[in-house]
């Protein structure tokens, strides 16, 4: 499936109209399809099924936020996984998304969707683990998707982490052994929810995150 049908089952969390929604997922992918000729933004076998492989699959985390969730903060957005269908669907409302990409091509299509989709975006071009966490609020939601491993990502996460904060990772199948990894120094509640999309893969909602100390 490769059209808009595959974002339908979302619609009761967008913003605005439907309609108005999946036009600017047309635009987005339009942008994506030229970009794509100059920066890998998306594996070249899953360019033809943007509706599913990466709409619906972004997608998805609508579903699992709550009222008052406003700032997201998503770590390696690439070509803007998961979170720029999430600000096009949530366009509109008080949701604010900062977009951490240190590549600067990606980091260049992602301001460029931003500001011709008018979305409530910004883009740092930097690595996760060169952000000053002192300068940036913490934020309800953290996302990220294909970025790293459970153990790393939690290295990365944590400086973000206050008690109000969720993430919401999108993992595959290998999830089982990385959280292993992980809890052998971090202490965080899990909660698995498999994934529309990706069979054996789930989202893992990640709270309380903090280092396990060794005295
Ligand atoms: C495999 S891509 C995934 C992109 C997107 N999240 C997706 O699922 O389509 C990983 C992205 O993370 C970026 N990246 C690599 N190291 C990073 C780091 N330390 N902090 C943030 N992003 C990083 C890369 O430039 C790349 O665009």
């Amino acid at each position: 499936m490769n059209d808009a049908t595959a974002v339908d089952r979302y619609a009761s969390h967008f913003v605005r109209p439907v309609d108005a929604v999946i036009a600017d997922l047309e635009s987005y992918a339009q942008l994506l399809r030229k970009w794509q000729a100059v920066q890998n933004l998306v594996s070249r076998e899953t360019l033809n099924q943007v509706w599913t492989r990466h709409f619906a699959d972004s997608l998805q985390l609508l579903s699992l936020l709550r009222d008052g969730d406003s700032s997201f903060m998503d770590l390696g957005s690439g070509g803007g996984f998961p979170a720029l269908p999430l600000a096009i669907a949530l366009k509109g409302g008080p949701q604010r998304f900062l977009l951490v990409e240190p590549n600067g091509r990606k980091a260049s299509f992602l301001r460029t969707v931003a500001r011709e989709l008018g979305l409530a975006v910004t883009v740092l071009a930097q690595r996760s683990d060169e952000i000053d966490s002192r300068e940036t609020p913490a934020p309800d939601i953290i996302t990220s998707r294909a970025l790293a491993a459970m153990p790393l990502l939690c290295e990365w996460m944590e400086p973000f982490f206050v008690s109000k904060t969720r993430a919401l990772l999108h993992k595959g199948r290998e999830y089982v052994e990385e959280l292993a990894e992980s809890g052998a120094h971090w202490h965080h509640d899990v909660v698995m929810v498999p994934s529309n999309t990706d069979p054996g893969g789930v989202i893992l909602e990640i709270t309380n995150l903090r280092r396990i100390s060794v005295r």
